[in-house]
């Protein structure tokens, strides 16, 4: 498939973001007086291959009305749910009553601003015929340590073969949305669309993508994400 092939971005960006500890969920705060959000949008509607975005908001979100978005593409409302598994399912609901064919779709956070275009093109590329799908990942370069909960080590985990999950996670739309569905009948946690579509059998592909791709997760993230906004507008 060339980059050029329409495909559909799913932002679940519903969350509350305790773990970032602010006064507003993370996804509205500011870098260089743009909201997180807002950024991830922009990042996502300017690449040639995105004909639409879905995203989920909270039912209570009041930050959104104030965001002035100017996006190149469709864009949808779907209302997010308890956890990002249900604001994902919820999106992908709502984008198939939305449309008739089974695109691909690259299920993205909102706290992922600084995903490159470089990295949807080689997703593109190298899932083009793949009969699953796949998604974005860093392979594990610290050594990993398993710790219990006074902070003590219990083992050392052996890191080959180890990668950190990232998104854009890419999948067909019907497939990817009986996967969650099956995922929740079965009140099977899952904290990523790959792990749903394990679960129903199949075999997603990795790829590699850059280590700036971070999730805006804990306070010290947003100034690395600002960081490398910045270093990536500068053409690095
Ligand atoms: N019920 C939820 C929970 C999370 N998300 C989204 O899923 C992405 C990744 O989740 P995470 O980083 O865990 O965000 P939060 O759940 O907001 O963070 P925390 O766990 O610290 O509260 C975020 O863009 C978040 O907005 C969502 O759409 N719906
Ligand atoms: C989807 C994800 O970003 C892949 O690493 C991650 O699983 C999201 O987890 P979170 O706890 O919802 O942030």
């Amino acid at each position: 498939m060339s980059s050029k092939q329409a495909v559909w971005a799913v932002v679940p960006a519903a969350g509350i973001g305790s773990r970032m500890q602010a006064e507003i969920p993370k996804q509205y705060l500011l870098i260089d007086d743009k909201p997180v959000l807002q950024l991830t949008l922009e990042r996502l509607a300017s690449h040639p291959a995105i004909e639409g975005i879905v995203i989920a908001l909270a039912e209570n979100d009041q930050w959104w009305p104030s965001l002035s978005l100017s996006l190149s593409c469709e864009l949808l409302i779907a209302k997010g749910g308890k956890d990002r598994s249900d604001s994902v399912s919820n999106a992908l609901k709502l984008l198939q009553q939305h449309i008739e064919h089974n695109p691909w779709v690259l299920v993205h956070d909102a706290a992922r601003p600084c995903l490159r275009h470089a990295d949807i093109d080689a997703m593109l590329d190298t899932l083009a015929d793949d009969a699953v799908g796949g998604i974005l990942g860093i392979p594990v370069s610290d050594t990993v340590k398993r710790v219990d909960d006074n902070n003590m080590i219990q083992e050392t985990v052996c890191r080959q073969g180890l990668w950190r999950a990232a998104t854009p996670q890419m999948f067909r739309l019907a497939p990817l949305s009986e996967a969650l569905i099956s995922a929740a009948e079965k009140s099977l946690a899952v904290t990523d669309e790959a792990s749903a579509i394990e679960l129903a059998g199949y075999q997603p592909r990795m790829v590699e993508g850059h280590s700036d791709n971070i999730k805006i997760t804990v306070p010290q993230d947003l100034a690395l994400a600002a960081l490398y906004l910045r270093q990536q507008a500068g053409g690095n």
